[in-house]
């Protein structure tokens, strides 16, 4: 009988014969993790089916690599996984990557680079051979370091001299997202996350579905939520970098995700959909460059509303779709009536259970009989088999993670089990299974009629189709 281990290898290799056929006729080399990313070089190259076969060899070689490691070394490195977060922060905030793009492929040494940056160099080579250790720069010399594939992408688009003057502005350019969304994730949400354990077990904190009861509130040290500490006005930084962060992570989803998540066509000329905590406008404004005929309506809070009207990118579209910015706290009455649809994503999981049947209720009040809610958020699959008969595929659409044994859902990298811890941490909010999902909703008055999703291990956010009942 064939060993766990080969047929592992196998998975991965007939998965891999894939990926390479695909790139050769690409006419694209495989790419090297010593040069700098160039657009295009992706290999799955957003094509759906690929992204699956490279999920699938990714699945398999790190199952094989849990088995074969020592697992006492497995979860010590798991426990000091958060050095890796420290060290990428430290790269961004320091522009080491575009130190080192300015520098080229022969790069610096330690000691020039930390010059330029004003530390020790001592601490700084650390923090890089961390990271080298991790494939994100590379050691080209002893102590001499230099942009790879993946330190390449954490360039700003500015030049360093340009960052040192005017920090105001770091996130400005487009590409700046991902390096935003590095530094949301290992400045704010590594802090709450380093509380969580304090937060859970507090006797004021533990059974608290508050907002402002998580890991953020024992880090920051503050009463207020997470989304009302960044409403302060000595939190313009933050707040500027979260729009930005939020366009990084979308830059990871396959192009035009909302626009294929629902049959937004089928919708009449002039037809309403207002984007519920739309943030800077992100999501409405990619609909908006595909369906010129609707209206679009961004509601956040006020200062994100101000960040969303100032946007360059809302500037450049003006030839698209009508995109209004209102300020509204979804907590209150919606002032849209009865519109086409109201659009949500990445606003559930933000908050817990109690809230959301909240700001769900606000929306059905202000619902139509033809109005429809669309959810874009992760589901989040469970590590078992599902029970025959399980409500959750009874749910036109719903994907069920399938892979061939002996490869499991279980996975390091499973971005929705990670993103629900994040959320907990950050706001006691979560991502939800579809059952939870179904029953929240219908505790509101909003029956969920369909999903659409991309893939079943909520690596993606699905769209969640809910009718008014
Ligand atoms: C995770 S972001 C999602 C933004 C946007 N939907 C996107 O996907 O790019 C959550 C958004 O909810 C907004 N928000 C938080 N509390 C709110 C409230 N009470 N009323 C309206 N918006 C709120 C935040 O300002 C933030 O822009």
């Amino acid at each position: 009988m064939k060993s766990t281990l080969k047929a592992l290898v196998e998975i991965i290799s007939k998965n891999i014969d894939v990926l390479d056929d695909a790139l050769e006729k690409r006419g694209c080399p495989v790419p090297s993790l010593d040069d700098p990313f160039t657009p295009g070089s992706d290999v799955a190259n957003g094509q759906p089916e690929l992204m699956v076969t490279a999920d699938l060899a990714c699945r398999a070689a790190l199952q094989l690599a849990q088995i074969i490691r020592l697992p006492q070394l497995t979860l010590l490195q798991d426990s000091v996984s958060h050095l890796t977060s420290v060290s990428m922060r430290t790269a961004v905030e320091l522009h080491i990557a575009e130190i080192l793009n300015e520098a080229g492929p022969e790069g610096l040494h330690i000691d020039v680079i930390a010059e330029k940056c004003n530390v020790d160099s001592t601490k700084l080579g650390s923090i890089l051979r961390c990271l080298a250790g991790r494939w994100i720069f590379k050691e080209v010399a002893p102590d001499v370091y230099a942009n790879n594939r993946l330190s390449s992408l954490l360039d700003k688009g500015k030049s360093f001299g340009e960052l040192k003057n005017s920090p105001e502005n770091i996130y400005e350019k487009p590409q700046s997202g991902l390096s935003a969304a590095v530094v949301h994730f290992s400045d704010e949400c590594l802090k709450s996350s380093a509380f969580f354990y304090e937060a859970m077990t507090d006797p004021k904190l533990a059974f608290s579905g508050e907002a402002n009861h998580s890991g953020f509130s024992r880090a920051f040290n503050t009463e207020k939520s997470y989304w009302e500490f960044s409403e302060q006005p000595d939190q313009l930084a933050r707040r500027r970098r979260f729009g930005v962060a939020m366009s990084g992570t979308q830059g990871m989803e396959p192009p035009g995700l909302p626009i294929v998540g629902y049959q937004w066509g089928s919708l009449p000329d002039g037809a309403t959909v207002v984007d519920v905590g739309g943030g800077v406008g992100t999501v409405a404004l990619q609909l908006a460059e595909a369906f010129p005929k609707l209206q679009f309506i961004v509601q956040d809070l006020p200062a994100v509303v101000e960040e969303g009207k100032k946007a360059k990118r809302f500037k450049e579209s003006k030839k698209t779709a009508k995109v209004t910015f209102e300020a509204h706290d979804f907590f209150t009455p919606n002032p849209v009536k009865k519109p086409d649809v109201f659009l949500l994503k990445y606003i559930t999981h933000d908050w817990s259970d109690m809230y959301v049947k909240k700001i769900l209720s606000q929306l059905r009040e202000a619902a139509g009989d033809k109005t429809r809610l669309v959810v874009m958020e992760r589901i989040v699959p469970y590590t078992c088999p599902l029970p025959e008969g399980h409500v959750v595929a009874k749910v036109p659409g719903v994907i069920q993670p399938q892979f061939p044994p002996p490869v499991t859902i279980a996975f390091a990298d499973n971005a929705s089990f990670k993103a629900s811890a994040l959320m907990m941490t950050l706001t006691n909010g979560q991502e939800r299974t579809l059952k939870h999902i179904v029953d929240l909703f219908a505790s509101v008055g909003w029956k969920v009629e369909s999903v659409v999703q991309f893939e079943g291990s909520g690596a993606l956010p699905s769209n969640i189709c809910a009718v008014p009942v």
